[in-house]
């Protein structure tokens, strides 16, 4: 079943969702919205601050999405195969305008032997303005028992998006995301949230399986063609980081299906603009990392968001296990034509 005909009744000619702005997301208000699981059109609702932007009526709302909003993965339990996977940026390199790593760990905290920072490799990946220079496999931030403060360098995704985005209807990839205003490169967008599943019940989940996004597991290799030692620098980190036993770790699917919050709108793109991201910062499991997307260009205003889902070809199945093949629509010069 395609995606998003089975959310939204299907898609048409490009259109506004009614109402223009009305289902901006106030970035940073949803994000502080507390951890309860309210439904999305709800949210929507409470999100929009400004009476102009007042939300939708019912039905329009109705037909953006069934899924309840929330900010925050809710855990069911462990362990998934490979769906979507974390890539890395082809492009976002360490800046040799960031900072030096003695300065932010003097302006991180109040120690100058932040444990955080060490883990980082003794430095902070991102610069002042809180864009990553320098993308790893896991970065870690500090967390509830750091003592430094809320605005520590070290600290960024942890605060939530910053950006106004908006839903929109793409004219052949369902819903999407743009942000209203221009966005730097490094920036941090959202974290993609829903469901955290156990191997199993990923699986069980085949015939709905639009917005599994699949955790902490290895980079695939295809990505890394061509990318610069960077990269192939990160796959062997990561690969230490599971121990070296060739990624047979379990791994972790987050299903937004159900319970997501607008990272779920993001499409692929075989040109992406965005990346994903593993983040730690409030638990120390490598398993289950945060999804963060973060910018990898400048992104000019009202450009869709996308990143490049990384789907392994002819590796989803349905549920009588034949090979699933799905059309990339990304309009991208360099599009390999299959989003799997
Ligand atoms: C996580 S959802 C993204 C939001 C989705 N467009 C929606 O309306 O809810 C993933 C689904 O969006 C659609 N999609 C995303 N990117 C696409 C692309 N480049 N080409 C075709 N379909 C795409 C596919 O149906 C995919 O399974």
């Amino acid at each position: 079943m395609d995606g998003h005909e089975g959310c939204y009744g299907g898609g048409g000619k490009t259109e506004m969702i009614p109402t223009e702005g009305a289902l901006k997301m106030v970035l940073g208000v949803s994000e502080r919205l507390p951890p309860v699981v309210v439904s999305l059109q709800e949210a929507l609702a409470k999100l929009c601050p400004d009476p102009e932007n007042a939300a939708p009526s019912v039905s329009d709302r109705t037909g953006v999405s069934t899924c309840d909003y929330v900010t925050a993965n809710q855990r069911r339990a462990a362990s998934s195969r490979s769906r979507r996977r974390c890539s890395p940026s082809p492009s976002i390199f360490c800046s040799e305008s960031s900072p030096s790593s003695v300065n932010l760990i003097w302006r991180c905290t109040e120690s100058r032997n932040c444990a955080c920072v060490a883990k980082n490799g003794g430095e902070i990946p991102y610069n002042y303005d809180g864009n990553i220079v320098c993308p790893k496999s896991l970065i870690y931030e500090c967390g509830p028992l750091c003592k430094c403060p809320p605005a520590c360098y070290l600290r960024v995704t942890q605060r939530g998006i910053r950006f106004k985005l908006e839903i929109f209807k793409t004219e052949s990839r369902g819903w999407g995301v743009r942000s209203l205003s221009s966005i730097p490169s490094g920036s941090f967008i959202c974290e993609y949230v829903g469901e955290l599943l156990e191997d199993k019940e990923a699986e069980r989940r085949t015939g709905n399986d639009e917005y599994l996004f699949d955790i902490g597991n290895k980079y695939d290799n295809s990505l890394a063609e061509g990318m610069s030692k960077l990269i192939t620098g990160m796959e062997k980190e990561k690969e230490e980081e599971d121990g070296g036993d060739g990624g047979e770790t379990t791994g972790f699917t987050v299903d937004a299906a159900k319970k997501g919050n607008i990272g779920r709108f993001i499409n692929h793109s075989c040109s992406p603009n965005l990346y994903a991201q593993n983040v730690l910062y409030d638990h120390e499991d490598k398993r289950i990392p945060h999804v963060m997307l973060f910018a990898m260009d400048n992104i000019p205003p009202l450009q869709e968001l996308t990143y490049h889902y990384n789907y392994m070809i002819d590796q989803v199945r349905d549920v009588n296990g034949n090979i699933k093949k799905k059309i990339c629509y990304c309009g991208s010069s360099e599009c390999s034509g299959r989003l799997y």
